[in-house]
């Protein structure tokens, strides 16, 4: 997937994306990270096709994908787990993981076996099915989200901020499956605030400064001592482990 020079806007000319280009390779993860503001998320709904470039284009293995709209992503396997929280807290987990399973909702055995593996993935879910969503603690609602967008089968997933606001132990165990997700053929494009812990999962970081592109390069140029980690600790005045 590759986003080339895009600009966007939520209101009028007011433009949030300046220029923005990323290019996310298959069966990696590519971490983004940047101040707050910094257009990060704003780049997920784009690439997600809930905003539409004023400027540039997106390509998905070379087709112009910029003009679609969110459920036509759903269809070419591409899966978006937003920032707020996205369930239905009224409904039990199963509901749930089944109405993330609405677009093959005719084909049974399919979704069957969706929600197994959605419970071997995540057995919590399973001794919790019964539960309302709304119930369980929020990694466990996070983890509840993340196995409906895995419903899907997709190739690439979008992840927004998974770990914001969950336990440490809980956020741990997410990261170690968001590290592992390759392994199963899936491509991650992961937003995140811990710049530490999006440093450790990804294959490439780009950093976002006023909707534009500051720097970029392999996760492993961002440790030790080298100058993606000093820019990151002047920048962003965090620290690295
Ligand atoms: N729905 C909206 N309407 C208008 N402006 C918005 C909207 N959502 C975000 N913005 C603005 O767009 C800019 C980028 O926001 P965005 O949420 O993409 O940043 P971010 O890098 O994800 O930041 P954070 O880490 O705080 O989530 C900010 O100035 C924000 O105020």
């Amino acid at each position: 997937m590759e986003m080339r020079d895009v600009f966007v806007s939520y209101h009028g000319d007011i433009s949030i994306l300046n220029g923005l280009s990323l290019n996310i390779p298959e069966g990696k993860i590519t971490g983004i990270i940047g101040p707050n503001g910094a257009g990060k998320s704003t780049a997920l709904k784009t690439l997600y096709g809930f905003l539409k470039p004023q400027r540039g284009e997106i390509r998905l293995a070379g087709e112009r994908i910029d003009g679609l709209e969110p459920y036509q992503f759903i269809e070419r396997g591409i899966a978006y787990v937003p920032q707020n929280r996205s369930l239905f807290n009224d409904l039990s987990v199963e509901d749930n993981l089944r109405l993330g399973c609405w677009v093959f909702r005719k084909d049974k055995p399919r979704m069957e076996r969706a929600l197994e593996r959605a419970y071997a993935q995540f057995p919590i879910l399973k001794q919790k099915r019964k539960d309302m969503a709304g119930s369980m603690s929020g990694g466990q609602q996070r983890f509840l989200e993340l196995a409906r967008a895995l419903a899907l089968e997709p190739k690439i997933v979008m992840l927004d901020e998974p770990t914001a606001m969950i336990a440490p132990k809980l956020s741990q165990e997410l990261y170690a499956f968001i590290k592992a997700l390759p392994e199963q053929g899936v491509t991650v494009i992961l937003v995140d605030q811990n710049v530490r812990q999006c440093v450790n999962v990804s294959d490439h970081v780009y950093i976002l400064e006023l909707g534009q592109n500051k720097a970029d390069g392999a996760a492993a140029d961002f440790k030790g001592d080298s100058r993606m980690r000093e820019m990151i600790a002047e920048w962003l005045d965090y620290k690295i482990d």
